[in-house]
């Protein structure tokens, strides 16, 4: 008697990261035959991930692998929470924060090696005015330059450096109120991350204690920013040493109101967006089935790493 074959939707985006994915059809397609039926899509559009991802929810499919970046994942990810549809992840964007952060190789075999191991956790994930994020939402500098990058024609790290060049010299600290089960703040900042995973991406650690599997996020208050502190908190957040910052303060909570004077922009996993002067931010607890590594062990400061990583933000 035949057995029906499980089924899995690999969703690729043509046009994240730098990386060739021409590959991944093939290798995602050779995922054992005889137990798994694979279907390859191409996103064609923004949000188009999410439309997919929803049809693998209606069609009974058992996992959706996302190919591309934190993007990417966003939009696949928010279809599949609170269901039975597994996450897989195939890195492939510019910063990879929530494949880095969840020890994820960026080799694509190696990746692909992890989702054939078939080990399932589950992970937080957040909600901002009902916009869902997993690894950080925010306001105030970040925001700026994510809305900044999504207006840019170019790609690539010299028009991120620029932009955020051009944001940070015409930069004006909003006075913010934030209010949680956990601690409160109000005065002006540079910018307030929620992190949900302990990094932006490209080994950018805002949140290095933050936890995925908490049901917390880490609300980092970054106060200031003046210019001779940019070079020693560049190499603090690549160092996961962000906490010695004199201005940051940190809030663990699971749960916020964020007040600001008006209404603007705010990001969701680098993706920026408008919404209202208030923000309600939530974490809910472990929504989302994801293929990790088996042994999760988040890697320690590596200082044969640490030039790289400079490099890469500065
Ligand atoms: N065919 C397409 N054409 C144009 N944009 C697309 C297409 N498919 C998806 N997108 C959009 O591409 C954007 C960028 O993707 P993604 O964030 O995955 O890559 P990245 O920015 O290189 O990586 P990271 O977020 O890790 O830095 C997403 O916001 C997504 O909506």
């Amino acid at each position: 008697m035949s057995r029906t074959k499980k089924k899995i939707y690999t969703i690729i985006n043509p046009v994240s990261g730098t990386r060739s994915k021409k590959d991944i059809p093939e290798m995602t397609a050779a995922i054992d035959p005889r137990e798994y039926e694979v279907h390859i899509l191409m996103t064609g559009y923004e949000g188009h991930a999410t439309q997919i991802a929803k049809d693998a929810v209606r069609d009974g499919v058992d996992c959706v692998i996302a190919v591309g970046g934190d993007g990417t994942i966003n939009e696949v990810a928010k279809a599949l929470v609170n269901t039975d549809v597994v996450l897989g992840i195939i890195p492939s964007g510019s910063g990879n924060g929530l494949a880095r952060d969840l020890n994820i190789p960026l080799n694509y075999t190696k990746a692909l090696e992890i989702i054939k191991q078939g080990n399932v956790a589950r992970i937080d994930y957040g909600v901002a005015n009902g916009h869902i994020f997993f690894c950080t939402c925010g306001v105030g500098f970040d925001a700026l330059v994510s809305e900044k990058v999504l207006n840019q024609s170019a790609r690539g790290k010299l028009m991120y450096v620029k932009s955020m060049l051009d944001v940070y010299v015409n930069f004006k600290p909003e006075y913010y109120k934030v209010t949680t089960p956990d601690g409160n703040f109000s005065d002006t900042s540079f910018l307030i991350t929620c992190a949900n995973a302990s990094q932006y991406g490209n080994n950018g650690f805002i949140a290095p204690e933050a936890d995925m599997q908490d049901g917390k996020m880490n609300i980092a208050i970054l106060r200031s920013l003046p210019p001779m502190n940019i070079a020693q908190t560049a190499i603090q957040l690549v160092s996961k040493n962000i906490s010695n910052n004199s201005n940051l303060l940190e809030i663990v909570t699971s749960e916020a109101l964020i007040e600001r004077e008006s209404e603007g922009v705010m990001h969701l996993d680098g993706n920026a967006i408008h919404t209202d002067k208030d923000i309600c931010v939530k974490i809910i607890r472990q929504g989302l089935k994801i293929l990790i590594p088996e042994e999760v062990e988040k890697p320690k400061f590596d200082p044969q790493s640490f030039l790289t990583n400079i490099t890469r933000w500065i």
